[in-house]
């Protein structure tokens, strides 16, 4: 990760250009959209459905508060979201990305979710809304796709609301050596086949893998999250640390 001095940065194990990294990943999405939660279901066994359970479980949502999804994607946070927060209540679905954001807006609306959510097109790296606007933000398997991911959690520090907090749900490093190697060997020998069979696409897949390897570990991301001002911040390791939950407050 050569996120502020280098000119360079990952995108999987390929270093590109900083300025080139944004459009990779459009492409990346772009290709995937359609078939993004059916691939979501198989290749996590349906197990990120109860990484994102827990995370709206320990987000500490309640009615009226306003939430903002960013990297929403195809919207599965902002779903419950919606629910919990009710009519008095504001979710922010936002995305870099168009495809996904037109995914999740068509499934919301077909599912009934209508009335408190507002879809936004915006970048994480530079949020478009007020100072202080949020008393949630949530990131969920978004921050690994960022260019400069301390800049994103500078911006999301600057619209959330004092006492308010972020919680980054992400890939991480498995912690158990057992696990790693298996998860190693699925990572770059099934997974990218799976994703050749049901999205016909294999290299976005092996994207994921080595973007995967290429994120900060759950202690660097803490530091990065504190470094951005965030107080109290922890993590739980959830399936093995093969995922992590970030949480941090600002004061
Ligand atoms: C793996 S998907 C996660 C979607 C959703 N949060 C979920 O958990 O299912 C990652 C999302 O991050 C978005 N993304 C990538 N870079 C971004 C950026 N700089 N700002 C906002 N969204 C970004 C992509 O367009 C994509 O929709």
């Amino acid at each position: 990760m050569k996120d502020s001095k280098s000119d360079t940065i990952d995108f999987g194990y390929k270093q590109v250009a900083k300025n080139e990294k944004q459009s990779l990943v459009a492409n990346v999405f772009n290709s995937v959209a359609q078939k993004y939660d059916i691939m979501n279901d198989v290749m996590s066994f349906g197990i990120h459905r109860i990484w994102k359970r827990y995370t709206i479980d320990c987000s500490g949502v309640r009615t009226g508060m306003k939430v903002l999804d960013i990297a929403g994607g195809t919207g599965d946070l902002t779903a419950q979201f919606s629910r919990r927060v009710g009519p008095t209540g504001e979710v922010v679905l936002a995305d870099i990305n168009q495809a996904m954001l037109d995914v999740g807006r068509d499934k919301l609306r077909n599912k009934g979710i209508v009335g408190n959510v507002d879809y936004v097109q915006a970048n994480a790296e530079d949020l478009p809304f007020e100072d202080e606007r949020f008393d949630i933000i949530t990131i969920a398997f978004g921050l690994r796709n960022v260019t400069d991911k301390q800049k994103a959690l500078e911006s999301m520090f600057r619209v959330l609301k004092p006492g308010g907090r972020l919680l980054v749900l992400e890939f991480s490093k498995p912690v158990p050596p057992m696990l790693s190697q298996a998860y190693d060997f699925y990572s770059f020998n099934v997974l990218p086949k799976m994703g050749q069979l049901v999205a016909g696409d294999a290299e976005s897949y092996q994207y994921l893998a080595e973007s995967i390897r290429m994120h900060p570990d759950q202690d660097t991301l803490k530091s990065m999250m504190e470094q951005a001002g965030y107080e109290r911040v922890t993590y739980d390791n959830l399936t093995g640390g093969i995922v992590a939950l970030h949480r941090g407050f600002k004061f």
